[in-house]
């Protein structure tokens, strides 16, 4: 059974149109119009148990809301959903306790008690047994280095020790799958690699029942974070599926180009260009032809290259 499998799933929102001006306000005070922006559309795919997953797509291109369907924060509008098996809108106990998510820009922390006290409760909630537990915490605290943070204040903390906690938080129950949106949003390059590495371990190593780790599945406008974590890719345009394969394949897809940089000496200075593979050892010789070359640089594209090609389009 695949961790998540889709079929024709749609998602609408109902929003209400406003009327111009000061006499359409007034009416809409005792009439209101809607409209229905449909945010995912007709979306297949499925997910198997163990895979590492980024969803992308441009800003509105139904990624947060496919998240939260797979997750049962939102109810679908159409076609069927099924998630550990279960129908994740029902949010039944039994899914809620193999699932986690965490949104980079929202905190399930209490600001003024320590982290430890937020474990103490979800330990509550979700009935963990005193052992389950102190294992559980001992192997987050040990994996995030989280010793020293653990019993300060949350606001005390940095962003970057407060998203170890948010992970650690999120993880205490030992779910099969766990979605991430935007988990490195705003921190320094050293934390980002920290949660990066975090990542990396619970996807797999973290002991699940399945025992395969950790299913992750991810969105992020960091390609870093993407190209780091992700073996397979689903890109996701007006609320479709634009591309699914690995990152490798989009390159490829996308781009099948070179990009070469030419610095000159004198009035020329740095010119940049995509040239396609084939060209490349031509364009390379008419360049030295041109003037005194400093330096040249061949690189292949990176996804930060595809994914603006791709947005761009
Ligand atoms: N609560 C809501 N009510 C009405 N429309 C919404 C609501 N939430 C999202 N939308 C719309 O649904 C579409 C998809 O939004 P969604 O947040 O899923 O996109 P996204 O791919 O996650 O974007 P981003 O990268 O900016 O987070 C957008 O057009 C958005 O305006």
């Amino acid at each position: 059974m695949p961790a998540i499998a889709a079929t024709g799933l749609s998602k609408s929102y109902r929003f209400h149109r406003s009327r111009a001006g000061l006499g359409g306000a007034l009416i809409d005070l005792v009439h209101r119009q809607h409209g229905d922006r449909l945010a995912v559309n007709d979306l297949d795919l499925t997910i198997d148990d163990g895979e590492f997953v980024g969803l992308l797509g441009r800003n509105g291109a139904g990624k947060t809301t496919t998240l939260k369907m797979f997750s049962g924060l939102l109810r679908p509008t159409g076609g069927d959903l099924r998630v550990l098996g279960y129908e994740p809108s029902k949010r039944r106990f039994a899914f809620l306790r193999e699932i986690a998510i965490v949104l980079g820009s929202k905190s399930m922390l209490w600001w003024d008690v320590s982290t430890r006290a937020s474990l103490d409760l979800h330990k509550a909630i979700y009935d963990l047994s005193p052992s389950e537990f102190t294992d559980s915490v001992d192997q987050l605290v040990d994996l995030l280095e989280l010793s020293d943070v653990i019993d300060v204040p949350v606001r005390q903390l940095s962003l970057g020790q407060r998203m170890k906690c948010e992970l650690a938080v999120a993880l205490v129950h030992r779910p099969r799958l766990l979605f991430l949106d935007e988990p490195t949003i705003g921190l320094d390059v050293v934390s980002k690699a920290a949660v990066r590495q975090f990542l990396r371990t619970v996807n797999t190593e973290l002991a699940t029942d399945s025992g395969t780790g950790v299913t992750v599945v991810l969105t992020s406008h960091d390609m870093d974070d993407v190209a780091e974590l992700c073996r397979r890719l689903i890109l996701i345009d007006h609320g479709r599926v634009q591309f699914d394969g690995t990152p490798a394949e989009l390159i490829r897809q996308t781009r099948p180009h070179k990009r070469i940089t030419l610095s000159y000496a004198g009035e020329l200075g740095q010119v940049e260009m995509d040239v396609d593979r084939s060209e490349t050892t031509r364009v390379l010789a008419e360049a030295t032809a041109r003037g005194e070359l400093l330096d040249v640089e061949v690189r292949d594209a990176d996804l930060d290259d595809v994914m603006r090609a791709v947005m761009q389009a």
